[in-house]
């Protein structure tokens, strides 16, 4: 399946059924998606999955003469194939030396087995490329999305649809190719069974689509039971994603029991929904079995009694009738497979329309644009306002307006839920005012030079984030290329040198899930360091040191203050060993700006707000 054209298909137009019924268009949108830009390697793979089964069908018919011949018919062993009368048309009679007849039998089992290898291989490749192009889109949507629509999603949804849905999306897609092959295996034995008797062949037919029409409740079943798998495993993922990101807290609270009863109870309900399901698609399948036997009763008789067949037009129509009759059974646990799976396609579908309409514009992120952002000058906040829900009382942000000193240390201060992260986020070009600007190096930053912009700016926040592995590899996240010799150095810059040389591997230790063998004060120089590798212009540290002790507290303090004159800092933060070393200062209180000023001046005046914080009190009156 071509990546590029996977990589610029649409979201699915068509609106799913809802829960608990399917319809064709649905089952037809879903084989559009599939064969889009997919055709000719899918029709190889129905092509040889048709071929396997053709040749077993042909060496299952060639058994008959040759056991005829066994059963001694003449002396020399010769096998017959007696001339059949069809209507206008008589194939001759054919004999051949047993040698011949056991050769081609031979033939037919070694092209079956070949076909059959070939197959296997061929569908797996197809259907991996096809489920890999699905995950790679749904997952570039996301990573291209805006940040505030993160906040409106769990992300134990998004590593379901990522992860679980898409498993049963495959399922969907290798049914649909399956279904199309027993489409033409049908279409051939039909057309065989016509030449022999139309009538008998019509017979044949709607009794088949008799029983198909009356087995629809169970794939309207199948159609629910899908819908109730998507549900039930979106608790599973949330259930075990909330335990394991929130362990230790559980572990403290002693709270291990509460998931253990809520995953057990949710595992208990999968397990008697998906018992209640084949209870149910095993009565179908019986009920299928039961009418196909009555159906070759009816054909034999119908054949033998009313229109006279001859006795070698009666088997070799009892033998197309059946390999025709468990096409049919096939054909209905097909669908059943495929509007079982189809809510899973709905649901990752709509994950990703979810995600692309909240696309960031592409911008020109280009090398030599981002290179051009050089903030000598200060950076301009004008008039800035930002709300998160457009139904809220006040937006977030409200006229905001304050200026940065080029390369200075700049203290946004105010009280918790006072806007200050919402400017860090608009600052960073993650969100987009609602109105106002900012401007750097005496440019707007407008939609197009976002993403150039992040890579001149690095964050560190209090919720460190370090990946299970060497200090060297999560340095390397924010410079892929950095030497050793970089790294010692934003290591230094950080105060993060002595303790790295104190460890046995050095850059090369392993430092646990999310940095579990570190201290806190340790990941939090370790991140220091690696937003520093960045050499960013401007380097926003949100509230950074609020969950370390005052020992590591001071060492970061010391390093941020050595940093003035390197890039353009701004520090939020609510303790004053943060904020003691800052140029200038920015208090806010419900999103808008109280005090702005010289860290100095402000600091000299009693009633200022940064006094009263240095003082030790809360900034909120
Ligand atoms: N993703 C979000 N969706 C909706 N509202 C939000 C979101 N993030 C923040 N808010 C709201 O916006 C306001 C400002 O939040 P913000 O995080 O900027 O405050 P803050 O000053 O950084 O607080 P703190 O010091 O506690 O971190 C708050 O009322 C908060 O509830």
């Amino acid at each position: 399946m071509g990546k590029a054209a996977l990589a610029e298909a649409p979201p699915l137009a068509t609106e799913s059924s809802p829960p608990g019924t399917y319809s064709v268009r649905d089952i037809a949108a879903f084989a559009r998606f599939v064969l889009a830009d997919g055709r000719r390697r899918i029709a190889i793979a129905i092509a040889f999955l048709v071929l396997a089964s053709l040749t077993e069908g042909f060496s299952i018919l060639l058994l008959i003469p040759i056991l005829h011949s066994a059963a001694g018919s003449g002396a020399d062993f010769a096998v017959r194939i007696p001339s059949i009368h069809l209507p206008g048309w008589t194939t001759p009679a054919l004999e051949f030396p047993l040698g011949v007849a056991l050769a081609a039998l031979l033939l037919l089992v070694i092209a079956q087995a070949g076909f059959n290898r070939v197959k296997s291989v061929y569908m797996a490749a197809l259907l991996d490329d096809f489920v890999n192009g699905v995950r790679m889109r749904l997952f570039e949507s996301i990573g291209r999305a805006r940040w505030g629509v993160f906040g409106t999603m769990r992300s134990a949804d998004v590593e379901h649809a990522l992860n679980s849905d898409i498993e049963r999306v495959q399922g969907a897609a290798y049914y649909l190719i399956l279904l199309a092959q027993v489409g033409v295996l049908l279409s051939a034995y039909l057309l065989i069974s016509l030449l022999i008797s139309v009538p008998m062949t019509l017979v044949a037919m709607a009794v088949g689509c008799v029983i198909f029409v009356t087995l629809r409740p169970f794939r309207r079943r199948a159609a629910l039971h899908g819908h109730t798998i998507t549900t039930n495993r979106k608790d599973q993922f949330r259930i075990v994603s909330e335990f394991l990101h929130g362990l230790k807290l559980a572990k403290s609270m002693n709270a291990e029991e509460l998931y253990f009863d809520r995953l057990r109870n949710t595992l208990t309900r999968i397990r008697n929904d998906n018992a209640r399901y084949v209870g149910l698609s095993t009565v179908a399948t019986a009920l299928f079995q039961i009418a196909s036997a009555v159906s070759v009763c009816i054909v034999v008789y119908v054949a033998l009694m009313i229109y006279r067949l001859s006795l070698a037009e009666t088997v070799v129509l009892l033998l197309v009738f059946m390999r025709i009759a468990p096409r049919f059974m096939e054909t209905q646990t097909y669908v059943q497979q495929i509007v079982m799976n189809l809510p899973a396609f709905h649901a990752t579908e709509a994950v990703r329309a979810k995600f692309d309409a909240a696309r960031e514009p592409a911008g020109r992120p280009g090398v030599d644009e981002a290179a051009r952002f050089d903030p000598k000058k200060e950076i301009k906040v004008r008039d800035l306002t930002f709300g998160y829900d457009a139904s809220a009382r006040r937006p977030a942000i409200e006229g905001v307006t304050f200026s940065m000193p080029a390369n200075g240390i700049t203290a946004l201060i105010g009280p918790s839920g006072s806007g200050k992260s919402t400017i860090a986020d608009l600052l960073m070009g993650l969100i987009e005012p609602a109105s106002g600007a900012i401007e750097i190096d005496g440019r707007p930053l407008d939609q197009s030079l976002m993403r150039a912009w992040r890579a001149h700016v690095a964050y560190v926040s209090q919720d460190v984030f370090l990946l299970h592995d060497t200090i060297a590899a999560n340095l390397r996240l924010a410079a892929p290329e950095a030497g050793e010799d970089e790294m010692w150095e934003a290591l230094r810059l950080a105060m993060a040198a002595p303790f790295v040389e104190r460890l046995d591997k050095g850059l090369q230790t392993v430092i646990g899930d999310r940095g579990a063998r570190l201290s806190g004060g340790e990941r939090q120089r370790i991140a220091l360091a690696r937003a520093l590798l960045r050499k960013p212009a401007l380097l926003i540290l949100d509230e950074a040191t609020s969950a370390i002790d005052w020992q590591n507290q001071t060492v970061i303090a010391q390093s941020i203050k050595a940093l003035r004159g390197r890039m353009t800092i701004l520090t939020i933060a609510h303790r004053p060993s943060m904020i003691s070393f800052a140029d200038r200062v920015i208090a806010i209180e419900n999103g808008r700006v109280v005090e702005s000023g010289r860290f100095d001046k402000l600091s000299k005046d009693p009633h200022s707000q940064l006094s009263r914080l240095l003082a030790g009190e809360q900034a909120s009156t």
